[in-house]
């Protein structure tokens, strides 16, 4: 099969279609204990909890058990280990994404962490057509507030702008009104950080929706209305640039590939008790689960390492855990739960799915 795009290339395994579990990395030679199998860096989005940006580096992702980094910049809202970390934030957002996280920091600073919580109680999943129809739904205000904020661009007041549209009292409301909303700062910094990679990288973007996508990837309807009220609250507020592509097919694709493919991430100590966030690295999301996994995975920093645990024959499959510390000690009807919910699976691996 050839390689789907961003997929890892290596003389030591191939991708290939299975009958039950999609495609897979296989082995195509004997591989030693330890050996590397591939490091991705290829980093697209990443979402790093509000509540611990203060404490996690927000370039390497490192963290001094729980003590604040030195270099903060409240401006954008995030900090750093160092100087040198946080240049290399800088250097990666643009000038385009720090104006847009310092308005979305702008917008989230003054509000009442009540908004933060994001819980998702046993409900049902919206499906696609569902999903559809909620988008649909604010789409008349997004238009509004589109021609609110396109009339910054227009030299005169109440003048018709290049499309031959006036801004009137209608769309104005429609950006007061759209602020009013609850705001999840965590959504908010998703949809930053996907849009931002996408402006930047735009050839790269096929690499992300390669990847295996979740059709119903929201985990509620409460869910899925955080995200559309998200969307509105972005075009209130990103730099102008970025509102061409803040758009519904963009939005909820980052949402459909990200899904079954972001990795946690982690404290790299105590087994990854803290999680602070997650991230989308789609060459490292080619590795099915098993869990009773031949491939060992370790962040590095801002990459992930992936190596051989034990020898490894020539055609096997080359597995990951996708439970993290606890789990991975929980019983088979607990861990399959675990597996179904996140990744939309049911575990057809069963041989791979240790008793
Ligand atoms: C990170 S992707 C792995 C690559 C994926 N199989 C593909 O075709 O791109 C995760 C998805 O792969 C599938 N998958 C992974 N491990 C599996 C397993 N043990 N049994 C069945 N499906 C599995 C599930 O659909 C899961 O949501």
């Amino acid at each position: 099969m050839h390689p789907p795009s961003g997929a890892p290339t290596s003389p030591l395994f191939s991708i290939r279609q299975t009958p039950h579990s999609g495609r897979a990395v296989f082995a195509t030679q004997d591989i030693p204990p330890d050996t590397l199998l591939w490091r991705a860096s290829d980093l697209t989005l990443a979402v790093l909890l509000r509540e611990y940006r203060r404490e996690v580096c927000g370039h390497c992702f490192s963290y001094e058990h729980g003590r604040d980094l030195s270099t903060r910049d409240r401006s954008i809202g995030f900090s750093f280990c160092n100087d040198t970390c946080a240049a290399a934030w800088r250097h990666s957002a643009g000038e385009i994404g720090i104006q847009a996280w310092t308005a979305v920091e702008k917008l989230v600073k003054h509000r009442s962490k009540e908004d933060d919580e994001m819980v998702y109680p046993d409900q049902a999943r919206p499906k696609p057509a569902a999903i559809a129809t909620a988008w649909d739904t604010v789409g008349a205000q997004a238009s509004l507030i589109r021609v609110a904020r396109e009339g910054e661009r227009d030299q005169e007041p109440n003048v018709p702008n290049a499309a031959g549209v006036k801004v009137t009292k209608q769309h104005r409301r429609a950006v007061q009104k759209a602020l009013l909303n609850p705001l999840r700062p965590d959504s908010l910094a998703f949809f930053v950080s996907g849009l931002l990679w996408h402006y930047n990288r735009p050839h790269e973007w096929s690499h992300l929706t390669a990847l295996a996508p979740d059709p119903t990837p929201y985990h509620s309807f409460a869910d899925l209305a955080a995200f559309t009220q998200t969307y509105l609250h972005l075009l209130c507020v990103l730099p102008l640039p970025l509102l061409a592509l803040c758009a519904p097919d963009t939005l909820v694709a980052l949402s459909r590939h990200d899904g079954h493919n972001s990795f946690g991430i982690r404290s790299l100590e105590d087994d990854g008790a803290e999680f602070f966030g997650y991230g989308c690295w789609p060459g490292a999301s080619y590795f099915n689960h098993s869990c009773a996994p031949n491939v060992g995975k370790r962040r590095v920093g801002r990459e992930w390492e992936f190596r051989s645990c034990g020898m490894v024959g020539r055609g096997e499959e080359l597995c990951i855990s996708y439970l993290s510390g606890e789990e991975r000690g929980w019983s088979k009807g607990r861990r399959m739960g675990v597996l179904r919910r996140n990744w939309g699976f049911e575990s057809l691996h069963a041989s791979l799915l240790i008793q």
